[in-house]
């Protein structure tokens, strides 16, 4: 208690000269942005709107959000430049006993920064070790000018990574702050789909991401209005806060998109819950197929990690991020990955109420730990469905008799392994309906896209494209590889039953 009072005394008393100075807003353009604010909430707050709808609204949000960035261009911070900024994070990190002894900061061409091993590393070797206390927590939040905030606002209180971005732009916007070495390495902008122009977005059509990526604008533009608002309040816990007059869109963009593509989780220091943390230095890894290797040691109360393979002296170190589809890389972490062994499309499927069978079909559906309607995925590598997937298409096309006999297998578990099992027919005719009903599908969705996988590997050789433009045409070509690839497995399945009956 006695430390977080002392940090926030630090913080407030330093307010003055430690916030960079910031153009005050003439009357008129301040009115202006509180009207377009308000408009955002009140559209944000409506239930989102589907199929052709979505976009128009989402053009609707986003002029609104163009507006206010209009009107607030003088006011954002001068850029700074990260390499610059290198050597007084190093000997930051080396102050905190951060030893750098086997990596150096490097750029990596389709990378940005990386780190670069400075020796040879044996696969398991520990690379490198980060104290907590360099680390940007929520926890860290709450020792500075905004534990108040915390405590008050119901958003701020279920929503960790949003208390995260906004405690980074308090700790931005305070030349003093304990994370300024860290903070001024961190990357001047972004590829989330928060910095796409609506042309780079357009390249997604017909892809399931394009959904993802504007529900992910709107929340943010929600989230912008919300707290807006909340600090034209004078209350004790908004007057302190440096971002209090100058709470910026694109500031907020950016810190959002800080947290989202550079957060990772740790232990909070009892061991009991986890919690979202920036971690200096080890958030400078790029990613590549392969298996966690960062482990939190509550002992010494650090971050530890280990190399994922054998490195050689110069080479990029990677680290595996998780297994992300290239959709969630591209909407979360701002990029994507064609190497990606975890990558995934995403398909809904249901059951209609109209089908005589419904009833039947969604018991045995239950049964197995599967609901009448959701989203199912159709995976890359050789084999790009999985039981969930075989289970359900089995179910959704089977007969009344076939339905009947398996409602006999007693065990949950055993139904669910025989009906997910590719070797064990239901029947050839469920078969053959189960294969074609999903080469069709897969057919339908590659034609939803506006150009072929050659077309866009074509436009990608071009090198015409925006640098998000051309992610997005990457995904795209992604996803149509997992359709192809499910269109000739579908297709293979059917010659096989064919041949066997
Ligand atoms: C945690 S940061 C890694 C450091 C980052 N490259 C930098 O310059 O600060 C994650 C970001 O690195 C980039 N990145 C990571 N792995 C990548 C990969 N395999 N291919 C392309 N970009 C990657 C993406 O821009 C991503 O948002």
């Amino acid at each position: 208690m006695g430390r977080k009072n002392k940090h926030k005394q630090k913080s407030q008393s330093t307010k003055a000269s430690a916030v960079p100075e910031t153009k005050e807003l003439p009357k008129s353009a301040k009115k202006e942005i509180q009207d377009h604010v308000k408009s955002l909430l009140e559209k944000c707050s409506q239930p989102p709107s589907t199929g052709a709808r979505e976009f128009e609204e989402f053009l609707e949000i986003r002029e609104l959000i163009e507006n206010i960035r209009k009107l607030q261009t003088d006011q954002c911070l001068p850029p700074t430049r990260r390499p610059e900024a290198f050597p007084a994070f190093i000997s930051w990190l080396q102050g905190h006993s951060v030893s750098t002894e086997k990596i150096r900061l490097h750029e990596f061409e389709g990378y940005g920064y990386g780190l670069q091993a400075t020796a040879e590393l044996k696969e398991g070797d520990m690379f490198l070790a980060v104290p907590r206390k360099t680390m940007m927590t929520a926890a860290s939040a709450q020792s500075t000018v905004l534990s108040q905030l915390i405590l008050e606002d119901k958003i701020l209180q279920v929503m960790p990574s949003v208390a995260l971005a906004l405690h980074l732009l308090c700790e931005k916007r305070s030349q003093d702050s304990p994370w300024k070495p860290y903070i001024d390495t961190l990357p001047e902008e972004y590829s989330t789909p928060l910095y796409f122009t609506v042309e780079d977005l357009e390249y997604l059509k017909g892809s399931p991401a394009l959904s993802d990526c504007i529900s992910q604008y709107r929340n943010i533009a929600r989230q912008y209005a919300y707290f807006y608002r909340l600090l034209q309040n004078e209350t004790p816990a908004t007057t302190c806060l440096p971002i209090k007059d100058c709470f910026i869109y694109d500031d907020y963009r950016w810190a959002v998109s800080t947290v989202m593509t550079r957060q990772n989780q740790i232990p909070t220091p009892d061991g009991s819950k986890m919690t979202f943390a920036l971690i200096p230095l080890w958030d400078m890894c790029n990613h590549c197929n392969g298996l966690i290797t960062t482990d939190f040691s509550l002992e010494k109360d650090c971050s530890e990690c280990f190399a994922l393979r054998d490195f050689q002296k110069d080479e990029q170190i990677f680290i595996f991020y998780g297994a992300r589809s290239n959709a969630e890389l591209l909407v979360h972490n701002g990029f994507v990955y064609p190497e990606n062994e975890h990558d995934r499309i995403a398909i809904k499927l249901g059951i209609s109420k109209e089908d005589p069978l419904f009833q039947l079909k969604s018991e045995l559906l239950t049964r197995c730990g599967l609901i009448t309607s959701r989203t199912f995925y159709l995976h890359t590598g050789s084999i790009p469905v999985d039981s969930d997937l075989i289970i359900f298409l089995r179910i959704f096309c089977m007969d009344e008799e076939n339905l009947r006999r398996y409602f006999s297998t007693a065990d949950a578990s055993e139904l669910r392994q025989t009906l997910g099992d590719l070797e064990k027919y239901v029947s050839i005719e469920t078969e053959e309906k189960a294969w074609s009903f999903l080469e069709t599908r897969a057919k339908l969705l590659l034609k939803a896209y506006v150009t072929s996988i050659q077309e866009d590997e074509e436009l990608l050789k071009t090198n015409s494209l925006s640098q998000n433009a051309t992610l997005a045409v990457k995904l795209r070509c992604c996803e149509k590889g997992i359709l192809q690839l499910v269109v000739e497995y579908a297709s293979t399945r059917m010659k096989s039953l064919q041949s066997q009956s």
